[in-house]
């Protein structure tokens, strides 16, 4: 099967060279679509690769009806919205570093740019002007730079500007003495990051918490005279509020790659010649764009072709040596949840997975995530993935917990799934035998032996003479053959459970029969 990829902003060729390379897969390049014609040309396709150009609404994820990936070539998620594609299980991936060093680059030459009136000079001269009054500057030597967001862009800035023997200080939630130690930088406050600052810099995602937090009041609080860069996202500086602090003469410069509107014609801040601007040119260098188009095209291969990535944005991010240790479990935490929902039909409120064993020493949210898949596909199909598992288990008010401990009563490891419902308590444990593959130990308080794959039929009944043939005798009759038999009982003449492995789904016309018979408590045909 050919999977189909729409690239919708330009990219590198160099970069896309995995997608060109791996087999089976179809790439269209249209970068030149309003966003109602993207409306219409997604249909079809699986994957959907963007820069910063294309803004994906909900609109547009829900005209796309095969949709399964969308690859950032960049860092900034925040033209995607995240919401809307994690609600329809479309995964989303970006290239956290592949422009890190352009970025910070282009932030330090909009600095030194901005410092020395560098375009202003040059403009100048363009129009035939030898003006050599107008354009006096400031060193950046022994000034203090104030930094808000230390990431990884931040950081490299920082570095660069200590290498122009400048002061910084910066504000991060994350910043800590550590890191500022090795930087060689300070740490402050917000407000005191404002307040000593001679140039700010911003480098912080967009979020709610940012949006406009360089407001008239965050201008308020800095020195006379400071200078300003925003190479981040437009938005994260209050442009009315910058364009009324430079007019005041409190703001001596601002140095702009971003805007709250992109792309724009005619901005009222660059009717001031204290403001010099790039129209988002930060990663736009040979190098970035290469780089984050191999690792956005390298996960959308991976992504579609074996199911991992490297960069997921609405995933938590799984390491490479904990991805090789659970991997292996992923089937079997499927088909746990599968064959829960099978053998009981009761709303669920709680779900509680028990990770015993090995296992207990690993990041197991991923196989969580598909537990909780395998449980909710009977009712919601093929609609829920291991994106939206979670999500929708929370609409659904179903509470999960997730615990660990390091003995496994006897295996390796054991996973234990356990539904709470008003009915009570249903459980199924599974386990990887070594070289055997995954395998069903035990279905509720009864010690089974089953491979959890294809169909079964699941019955409970008395432990009474004569009731494993009956059942034997009634299924000959519907002509479904067993495969493989387990029976598992509570006491002697108690209740018991049998486990018929069938060569196929049984009808519900059969499990009707099967339960008429004398001393069978229940049936449940279970498809894997
Ligand atoms: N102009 C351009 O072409 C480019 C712009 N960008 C922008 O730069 C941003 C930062 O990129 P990276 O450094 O790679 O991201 P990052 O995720 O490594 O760093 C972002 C930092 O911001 C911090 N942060 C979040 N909220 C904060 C707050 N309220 N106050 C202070 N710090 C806060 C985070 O703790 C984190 O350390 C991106 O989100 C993107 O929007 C990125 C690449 C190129
Ligand atoms: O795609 C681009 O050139 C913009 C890069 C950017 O803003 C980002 O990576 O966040």
């Amino acid at each position: 099967m050919a999977f189909k990829v729409l690239i919708s902003d330009p990219l590198s060729e160099d970069g896309i060279f995995p997608l060109r390379q791996a087999e089976g897969f179809e790439i269209v390049i249209d970068t030149d679509l309003t966003p109602d014609q993207l409306k219409d040309r997604i249909k079809g396709f699986d994957a959907l690769l963007v820069r910063s150009q294309t803004t994906v609404t909900k609109e547009l994820l829900d005209s796309a009806d095969q949709l399964k990936i969308i690859g950032r070539a960049g860092v900034g998620v925040d033209n995607i919205d995240l919401d809307a594609a994690t609600e329809k299980g479309i995964i989303v991936v970006n290239a956290p570093d592949g422009n890190t060093n352009s970025a910070a680059e282009h932030t330090v030459a909009m600095m030194m740019a901005m410092a020395r009136k560098i375009p202003q000079a040059f403009n100048s001269l363009k129009n035939n002007k030898w003006d050599r009054k107008s354009f006096l500057g400031v060193e950046l030597k022994d000034k203090t730079l104030g930094i808000i967001g230390l990431g990884r862009i931040g950081a490299e800035v920082a570095r660069r500007a200590k290498g122009q023997r400048m002061n910084v200080i910066a504000y991060d939630p994350f910043l800590t003495e550590e890191i500022a130690k090795k930087l060689g930088i300070e740490i402050g406050t917000v407000d005191e990051v404002l307040a000593a600052a001679d140039f700010i810099t911003v480098h912080t995602p967009l979020l709610k918490e940012t949006r406009r937090m360089i407001n008239k009041e965050a201008f308020e609080k800095m020195k006379d005279g400071v200078q300003i860069i925003n190479c981040a996202r437009g938005g994260i500086i209050d442009e009315d509020a910058l364009y009324d602090a430079i007019v005041a003469g409190k703001v001596a410069g601002a140095a702009l790659d971003v805007f709250e509107e992109e792309p724009f014609l005619d901005h009222k801040l660059l009717t001031l010649p204290e403001v010099i601007a790039t129209p988002h040119l930060g990663a736009s260098t040979i190098e970035a764009q290469e780089s984050v188009a191999v690792d956005v095209s390298r996960d959308v291969v991976n992504f579609l072709t074996i199911g991992s990535v490297r960069n997921p944005v609405n995933l938590p991010s799984v390491s490479r040596d904990v991805l090789a240790k659970i991997e292996p479990f992923f089937d079997l935490t499927e088909k746990l949840g599968m064959f829960l929902s099978q053998i009981q039909n009761t709303v669920i409120d709680e779900i509680n997975i028990q990770y015993a064993g090995e296992l207990a020493n690993y990041d197991v949210r991923a196989l969580t995530r598909n537990t909780v898949k395998g449980l909710l596909k009977r009712n919601l199909g093929e609609t829920v993935n291991d994106v939206n598992a979670r999500l929708l288990a929370d609409r659904y008010g179903i509470k999960i917990n997730e615990q660990k401990t390091t003995t496994a009563r006897g295996f390796m490891n054991l996973i234990t799934v356990e539904v709470v419902t008003a009915k009570g308590i249903r459980k199924v444990a599974g386990t990887l035998l070594n070289g055997l593959g995954p395998r069903i130990v035990k279905v509720d308080d009864y010690v089974v032996d089953a491979i959890p794959q294809g169909h079964l039929l699941f019955i409970r009944h008395k432990d009474q003479p004569g009731a494993i043939g009956r059942v034997g005798t009634l299924l000959a009759e519907e002509n479904i053959n067993i495969a493989a038999m387990q029976v598992g009982r509570s006491a002697e003449g108690g209740d018991a459970i049998m486990m018929l492995t069938v060569d196929h789904h049984v009808e519900s016309a059969s499990v009707a029969r099967v339960k008429e018979v004398q001393n069978i408590h229940d049936a449940k045909a279970i498809d894997l």
